[in-house]
This record gives C-alpha cells, structure tokens and sequence, in this order.
C-alpha cells in the first residue's frame, strides 16, 4: 500500500490575525484565550495523520471540532494557514488555482450532507455535473453518469427530477455524481447524516459493497462514532481541532487514549468491532478424557459450573458434560463419562460477536472456542458478551 494523502502539521485560523494567532499557540495560549484575546478562531491544530490508498479514513468528532474544515483542506477548498497537504506526494496546499482544478478534476470528488442536487435538472444531469464543469462531452458524461446511475441503484430514474426522490434516493445521486468522475479520493462530508436510521444503514451497507469493488481512497467525515466504527479501516477522533487518537476500531474501542475518547466509547455497539477472542475467558476448568464422572461433579461444583468441557490429552476438545447428566452416572454408579457425552457448539476466535450471541442464545450455555486444529483455548458465554456490551470491560 502507499501512501495517497499526507496532512502534515496542519495549522488553520480563520480571522485576520492569522500569524498573530499561531504565535500565541506556540506560546501555549488556547484555543479559547485565542478567541477571547484577538478573536481568531483555531478551526485546526497540529494535524498530522497519512491515509493509505484503498483506505476509509474517518474523521469523527462533535460539532465545531473541525471536521469539515480538515476535509476542504484535503482538496483545498480551505488553505492551511501552516502546514502541508500532500497527495501522490505533491503538495496540494502550494498550487495555483489551474493545477488545482486538475487535481479536483481527476483525483477528488465530495460528496455532501445535502446533496446539492439542482432542482429543475434530472437524475441524470445532477449526476453527470462534476463532469460538466470538467468540460467532458456531452455523449462520454451521459454514459458515465448512467454508469454511475446503475452502480449505485438508480438505473431506472434518469429522467425523474430531485423532488420526486426520497432522502435516501437524492444521496445516491450524490454518489453518482462523485462516482461518474472516477476520482481517486472520495471525500465524503457526513453524507448519511440527514437520512433516517434505516435508510442510513442500507446507504452504509451499499458504500461498503461499493469499496469492495472500487477500492477508492475515500476520507468520510461522522460525528457518530457508530458510523465511524462500522466503516472505517481507521478512525480519527477529533476535538476542538485537535486529533485526540487515530486506530482502527478496535484499538479506540479497546485502548481508548483519554478520557474523552472512552466518554464517546461507552456508547458505542462494540459488537461491531470485536470478536470472541475479545470476549472469551479461560474455561474454570476442564475435563480430561479418562478422568470419571465423580471428578466431573466435583470439578463443576468446585467451580460453580451447569457444564464442563471435555478434551483429550492433546487439548482437543472432544465434547462437553452437563451437571446433571454427570450426577445421574455418579448415581448409576458409572464412571465412564462416555454416554452422556454432548456435542458443544463451537466458534472460532475471529468468530463476530453476532455470531456468538446467536450460538449462546440458542443453547442456552456457553460456547467452546477452538482454534483450526479444535484445541480448547477458550470459552464465551452470556455474561461476557453483556458486559462487553454494557462496557464494563
Ligand atoms: N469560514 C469560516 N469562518 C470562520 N470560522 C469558521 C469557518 N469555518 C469553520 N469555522 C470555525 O472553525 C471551527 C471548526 O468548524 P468545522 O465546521 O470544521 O467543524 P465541524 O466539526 O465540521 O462541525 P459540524 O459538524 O458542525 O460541521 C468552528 O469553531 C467553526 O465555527
């Protein structure tokens, strides 16, 4: 992988005492001070951060703490005041307005909260915009847009106009208008934000299959953490125009780096990040194969288990005993466990927590983690996937 985009040290005041503003930074002055001293607003500050190509960036973080600032820097809608922005390694941040249009021509396009679809203009000449102002010929920008159409599901409403379209539909268009021109990057501003719940889920599901294909360089900016979670490859978690953690969704979900981050943690779906060897603990205790019903009722009582896992001296696990299965051969006076023997259901460590939730519900009791060649490494019932939920762990 390479590297597509570079922010390096990005610095952004608005106001007219820009320098004046940096000064006081490096001096240690807030953001706050700064705006009640000389009324310059710091919208960005020490930004750093590399995006690979292929990669979904997300820039998350609250209203107001820069995110939409931090993606105009990245097709240079705003300038940083100090800083760089590189893509392919060229500076982006120095160029004049002829290679800049280059440059939003053929590596970038952005997709909006609100669509900015024009009204009195079909489904297909929305779409096909972005490569209008790039001055692209009439039959080659119809045929694109359609393809575009098409990708994202619209195929059949070229010639209907924006208000005949639901909330959902307009973002499509969006997309296809972004799509059409075959950019590198996709810049993509809260553009599920304005939609309901459902319609918000089917529009993440559909840019997930979409990247599956496209493989685009795609920098999406969210403010819940959800969004950022299920989508990103990784996530930067902004506040007040700094960056306050860049990781995957697992290291924010699991190594949150400050109290703020754990703040916006708490409420996340960790099911959406984790998986069982997350979750899973030790077994209490196990039983060997050989070892007699007596030793089973006692292990499980000792350790206040309904069941007990049984391996073989390989650390394979062979099946599983219930309590009182086991009391019912002590009872019969036989120790050979083999009769009561039950088959365990069973999960892989990378199994999703979905998938463990489903297992556990449907036995009722835990379940047995193996790895390929089913030694028992561990074991995921109810109460760890609860509290991974609840976020006490
Ligand atoms: N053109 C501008 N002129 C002056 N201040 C601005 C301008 N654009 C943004 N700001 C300020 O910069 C800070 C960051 O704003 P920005 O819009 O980047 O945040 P955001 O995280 O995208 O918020 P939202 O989710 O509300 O869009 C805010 O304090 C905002 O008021």
């Amino acid at each position: 992988m390479s590297v597509k985009i570079e922010v390096k040290d990005v610095v952004k005041i608005f106001g007219d005492k820009p320098e004046l503003a940096i000064k006081m930074l490096k001096e240690g002055h807030s953001k706050k001070e700064i705006l009640k001293e000389i009324d310059q607003t710091v919208a960005l500050q020490d930004i750093s951060f590399e995006v690979e190509e292929g990669e979904i960036f997300i820039l998350m973080g609250l209203s107001g703490s820069g995110k939409s600032t931090l993606i105009r820097c990245i097709n240079s809608l705003v300038k940083p005041t100090s800083g760089s922005v590189s893509i392919d390694g060229k500076r982006i941040d120095v160029m004049d307005r002829k290679q800049l249009r280059e440059i939003r021509g053929k590596k970038t396009a952005m997709v909006f909260q609100h669509f900015a679809l024009y009204p009195n203009r079909t489904v297909l000449d929305n779409a096909a915009f972005g490569l209008e102002l790039r001055g692209t010929p009439e039959d080659e920008r119809y045929k694109k847009a359609e393809e575009a159409l098409e990708r994202v599901g619209l195929a059949g409403w070229k010639d209907r106009f924006p208000t005949e379209l639901s909330g959902g539909m307009k973002q499509r268009v969006g997309l296809a208008r972004a799509l059409a021109v075959d950019p590198e990057i996709l810049l993509m501003d809260e553009p599920f934000s304005a939609l309901d719940p459902l319609i918000r889920n089917e529009m993440q599901e559909e840019l997930l299959a979409l990247q599956r294909e496209m493989k685009k360089t795609i920098i999406f900016v969210t403010h819940d953490l959800d969004e950022g979670l299920r989508l990103g490859d990784r996530i930067a978690i902004m506040r007040d125009g700094r960056i306050e953690q860049i990781g995957d969704g697992r290291d924010i979900v699991t190594q949150p780096a400050n109290e703020y981050v754990e703040h916006f943690v708490e409420k996340v779906n960790r099911t959406s990040v984790l998986s069982v060897e997350d979750v899973m603990i030790t077994p209490r205790d196990v039983l060997r194969e050989g070892e007699s019903s007596w030793t089973a009722v006692k292990k499980m009582q000792r350790n206040d288990m309904n069941y007990i896992f049984v391996i073989n001296k390989n650390n394979k696990l062979i099946g599983m005993l219930m309590l009182e299965d086991a009391m019912e051969l002590v009872d019969e006076n036989e120790k050979n466990i083999k009769k009561a023997l039950k088959k365990p259901e069973i999960l892989e460590p990378s199994a999703s927590l979905e998938e463990a939730s489903s297992k556990i519900l449907s036995t009722g009791i835990g379940v047995a983690v193996v790895d390929e060649e089913r030694h028992l490494i561990g074991e995921v019932s109810w109460k760890e996937i609860m509290e991974i939920m609840g976020g006490s762990r």
